[in-house]
């Protein structure tokens, strides 16, 4: 048993994202990559999630459209109704070996689509079968949940999409921010286990829910993801909007919620109503500097997402680890073999 594995992992994240940004400026090229308008983003797990993100900002801010898919519902479609001239195919998989990703990645190279993967491992079968390949630059990550390579995946879409904008969009805007978000996320961790000293009560949780607020449904999604993965406990997850058509009404005392507020939806109700109702309600707030369980600094683009996540990270590491157990234990680990999820 390696329990401090993952620690380690989260903890090497603010050098991980130096060797990525360092990576960014020296080597990766706007020059060698096609013109496109439109983005089709496809990944398993945290690689769906991540995509699920950066949407907002490749919209809103980098005028292409976009769409996401699960390799199986991309596999799904007979074919894209897209301009091959104008879509790049962009496919995720921090190991690169994920198989339906890796058979999404072949079917779209035989429909006639440009295709982009971006991986950990430069010898994963996925970076061997594009037109163009990224590093993740996050190093070694040998556990299941991912923490660095989540953070990196995140931070790679938003610096490629600055290299496929089809506005004049400067890098440097999002590299300063990413630079402040570094040092933010070094705080956190170095601040995190005062905080859950205090709360300890939270790790008796049989179930999670994480309502986030819009722009954040990526982040959100990642949220339950990993604390379902170390803590083996069933999790789901809403947007805010989402949240009272249905997913409000099994709401009880025995209820764990985890608030994400932005700016654009800042969830006071939805705070006040609950706050007595419930076993535990923790906010994470984006919105001021007081109020929340963990007060995260607000962003250009709502960058602050790539900081949610590693709030997440600490609580998926933390609440196992205080119960004794390692977050990276077998947990139905001979499934994977059985239905042969990863090619190797
Ligand atoms: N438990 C892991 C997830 O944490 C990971 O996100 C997913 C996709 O992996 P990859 O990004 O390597 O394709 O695979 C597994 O299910």
């Amino acid at each position: 048993m390696n329990t401090d594995l993952m620690l380690r992992y989260i903890e090497d994240t603010p050098n991980a994202i130096t060797d990525l940004l360092d990576t960014f400026e020296r080597v990766y090229s706007k020059d060698k990559l096609p013109v496109a308008k439109n983005i089709v983003f496809i990944g398993s797990g945290s690689s769906f999630n991540t995509a699920c993100q950066v949407t907002f900002f490749y919209e809103n801010y980098l005028g292409l459209n976009t769409q996401v898919y699960y390799p199986d519902t991309f596999l799904s479609i007979r074919e894209l109704n897209l301009s091959k001239q104008n879509t790049l195919i962009v496919v995720i998989s921090e190991t690169g070996t994920s198989t339906y990703t890796n058979m999404a990645l072949s079917k779209a190279r035989k429909d006639g689509y440009k295709t982009i993967a971006l991986t950990q491992y430069k010898n994963a079968p996925l970076a061997n079968n594009c037109d163009y390949y990224f590093n993740f630059c996050c190093g070694e990550e040998n556990c299941n949940a991912k923490t660095k390579g989540y953070t990196n995946n995140l931070i790679l879409l938003y610096l490629l999409g600055t290299m496929l904008a089809n506005t004049s969009f400067d890098s440097s805007k999002l590299i300063k921010e990413i630079e402040e978000i570094k040092k933010e996320i070094k705080n956190l961790i170095e601040s995190f286990p005062l905080w859950f000293s205090k709360h300890h009560k939270l790790v008796r949780m049989n179930n999670i829910l994480v309502v986030g607020a819009e722009p954040y449904l990526g982040a959100t999604k990642e949220a339950a993801l990993k604390m379902s993965e170390t803590m083996l406990v069933q999790s789901s997850f809403t947007t805010a909007e989402e949240f009272p058509h249905g997913f409000h009404r099994p709401v009880n005392q025995n209820s764990n919620i985890f608030l994400i507020n932005s700016t654009a939806y800042p969830l006071e109700k939805t705070t006040n109503y609950f706050q007595t109702k419930i076993n535990n309600m923790i906010l994470i707030n984006t919105v001021d500097n007081q109020n929340g369980d963990f007060n995260i600094k607000k962003h250009k683009y709502y960058l602050e997402a790539i900081t949610i996540g590693i709030v997440f990270q600490l609580f998926a590491y933390y609440i196992p680890t205080y119960l004794g157990l390692d977050p990276n234990r077998n947990a139905n680990d001979d499934y994977d073999e059985l239905i042969k999820n990863r090619l190797t």
